[in-house]
């Protein structure tokens, strides 16, 4: 990837929708925590997936459970998410919805509701120093806890909805996806979108959640999370894509995520190409940038090469993603504003 090339996607307004926290932690930020903690013996290249590296998707979740290890108490995560949001200002990301799974660890004293508050804290303390980014948060629900878990975050979520000026807007459906049902968790995510939240749930991550996405889909969600299986190509249906279609659906897709956790077989078989060629909502995303060694820059410069955009259709790419993002109204706008305030001094 040549010089200029590179400038140029890092010179673009972007907007981030899908990122998980933990998974988002630079290699900087991981030897901060690994020196803090060196009785955990645990070395940086455990917790990220070089390039040319690929894992199998289960062996992407043992990744997250080493990085909790390191990311335990309040300290730790108002540094995590503070490095996290200002590497995605420094990449041109204007716009940002951070998510993450509160955790509680009895042996530093977080609980879940500490944690939220800690990331909330985080993206308070980047507005106050000024960081050009606006930040929004999605809690996020792991499947493999279960109903009781999924509903117990959905209270939170509401309850953060409610008292944080807005900086929670929604819920997101996260984890391994070959672990658990989603029908078990339908009455939580039901009460989250009853009460206001909005949807951002991971879906047909994996071939076998073809009945799930049904189900998922009956909500219905927001918008969706990778949907690499959804279409008939590779085992969803067309009865899927149309609904996904009618009711315009926008998919966040992260092409590097996908296949370095081999679900996509390489870049050139990515869905973001059927997707796009239909004109459907389709939102770059990095996952996590950390853990799949990327950013959002790289992201849009993959699907541009890959798949034949020039600078307008990036451009264009790129814009799109304020309608999909859960800001507000006024935030859409000015957010639009500031597109076309950049685009002169940009495109070329
Ligand atoms: C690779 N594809 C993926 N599919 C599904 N869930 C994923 C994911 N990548 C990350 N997560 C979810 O995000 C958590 C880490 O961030 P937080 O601790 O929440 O900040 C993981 O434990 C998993 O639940
Ligand atoms: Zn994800």
């Amino acid at each position: 990837m040549d010089n200029e090339a590179d400038v140029f996607y890092r010179q673009i307004p972007k907007v981030e929708l899908h990122a998980h926290l933990n998974g988002s932690v630079s290699l900087a930020t991981m030897e901060k925590l690994i020196a803090r903690k060196p009785h955990l013996n645990i070395e940086s290249s455990r917790t990220a997936i070089h390039s040319g590296q690929c894992r199998t998707l289960n062996e992407c979740f043992q990744v997250f459970k080493v990085i909790h290890q390191l990311v335990d108490s309040q300290e730790d995560i108002l540094m995590v998410a503070k490095a996290v949001i200002e590497e995605f200002a420094a990449d041109g990301v204007k716009y940002l919805e951070l998510r993450s799974t509160p955790r509680e660890e009895t042996k530093t004293g977080l609980s879940k509701r500490s944690y939220i508050e800690t990331v909330l804290e985080a993206i308070h303390q980047c507005k106050q120093e000024e960081v050009d980014i606006d930040v929004r948060f999605l809690v996020s629900v792991d499947r493999r806890n279960g109903h009781e878990v999924a509903m117990e975050t959905v209270k939170l979520a509401e309850d953060f909805m409610l008292s944080s000026d807005g900086v929670v807007v929604g819920l997101d459906l996260s984890g391994d996806p070959t672990v658990g049902h989603g029908k078990d968790l339908l009455p939580a995510l039901q009460r989250a979108r009853n009460c206001g939240l909005k949807l951002a749930l991971h879906m047909s991550e994996v071939p076998s959640q073809k009945e799930e996405s049904e189900l998922l889909l009956a909500l219905p969600p927001d918008r969706i999370g990778h949907g690499t299986f959804l279409h008939p190509e590779v085992g969803g249906s067309d009865g899927l894509v149309d609904k996904v279609c009618k009711m315009n659906i926008p998919l966040e897709l992260c092409l590097t995520s996908n296949v370095k956790g081999q679900t996509v077989p390489s870049y050139d078989k990515h869905h973001f190409q059927y997707w796009y060629k239909r004109q459907h909502p389709c939102v770059p995303c990095t996952d996590d940038k950390g853990v799949f060694c990327t950013d959002l820059s790289q992201e849009y410069h993959l699907a541009a090469s890959t798949f034949g955009l020039n600078q307008e259709a990036v451009w264009a790419l790129s814009q799109q993603a304020i309608q999909c993002s859960f800001a507000p109204e006024a935030l859409k706008q000015k957010l639009e504003q500031r597109w076309d305030e950049l685009r002169p001094h940009i495109l070329h």
